[in-house]
């Protein structure tokens, strides 16, 4: 394990990270983290215990970098920590689109980088974190990363030309489940329900397939058919999502946000 950790910009992803580290029982005085406002680096700091230092103090005395800025800001702040980043430094990066080429590019040298797609349930332990390892990468370095990831959720290895797919599956995928939430709600809604009854009815419709789907070992298809009685109000719902091309909205959605992952990645000098 590496001693000291270090993510450098820490938003929304980078705090979820810290969170699951610090619950993991690592001790705050092996964590260091950047930002960019004073206002956020002070509730870090009496939140988590962290140290809050400059992105070079950080690349300087960290033993393992978790690169959590977003992708259009991933070439400015390399730029910035190029010069003092030692070549058997790891480095993690867990922006959407950015390859561990363009990563070891802008560092120079032969830079072990991990590339990370995980998600925002990284908050309740259950993040889903894919990973792929960098022409310079190694198996201490893969595994170095797992066991940094282990603690807040499921980890897959993957071929790194996967990763614009992961990132629009799993990446982005609490987003769409937060969106058929919303959804439904509206349609409890409309059907006279009030908002809370009906948020509660589906949050716990929602986590009930979720448990359903996970420890039952079951196809989707089955759970659904088992659900859908011949003659009966299932079908009536399915036969609209389907007039409605709701599957093929699926389709042409997480293929745009994988085309997104590359634009990402592309556009960034
Ligand atoms: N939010 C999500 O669900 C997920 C986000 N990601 C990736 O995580 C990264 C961050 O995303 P979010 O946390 O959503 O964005 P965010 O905007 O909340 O966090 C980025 C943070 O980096 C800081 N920052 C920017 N440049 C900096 C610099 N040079 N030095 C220090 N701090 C700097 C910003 O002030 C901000 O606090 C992105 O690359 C995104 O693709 C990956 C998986 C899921
Ligand atoms: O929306 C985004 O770009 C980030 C990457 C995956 C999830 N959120």
């Amino acid at each position: 394990m590496p001693r000291m950790i270090a993510i450098l910009g820490t938003g929304k992803m980078g705090e979820a990270l810290l969170s699951g580290l610090v619950r993991a029982g690592r001790a705050a005085d092996q964590i260091m983290v950047t930002t960019r406002r004073p206002d956020r680096a002070k509730a870090l700091t009496e939140t988590y215990g962290v140290r809050v230092v400059t992105n070079l103090e950080a690349a300087e005395q960290a033993d393992a970098l978790i690169l959590a800025v977003k992708p259009q800001d991933m070439g400015t702040l390399l730029r910035e920590i190029a010069p003092v980043v030692p070549s058997d430094k790891l480095v993690i990066s867990v922006a959407a689109g950015i390859t561990t080429d363009f990563v070891q590019a802008r560092l120079g040298g032969p830079i072990p980088v991990v590339r990370v797609m995980s998600n925002t349930p990284v908050l309740v332990d259950e993040a889903m974190s894919v990973i792929s390892a960098g022409a310079h990468a190694k198996e201490e370095h893969l595994k170095l990363t797992e066991d940094l990831l282990q603690p807040v959720g499921k980890v897959l290895r993957i071929p790194e030309s996967q990763q614009d797919g992961a990132t629009a599956l799993s990446g982005s995928g609490p987003a769409y489940f937060f969106y058929l939430v919303e959804a439904m709600v509206d349609a409890g809604i409309l059907l006279g329900m009030p908002r809370a009854a009906a948020l509660d009815m589906v949050k716990q419709s929602i986590v009930g397939a979720a448990i359903m789907l996970r420890d039952s070992g079951e196809h989707p298809v089955i759970l659904r058919e088992a659900v859908t009685s011949p003659g009966g109000t299932t079908i009536a719902a399915i036969a609209e999502l389907e007039r409605h091309r709701v599957r093929a909205a699926f389709l042409d959605a997480i293929e745009a946000a994988r085309d997104r992952s590359r634009e990402l990645g592309g556009t960034n000098k």
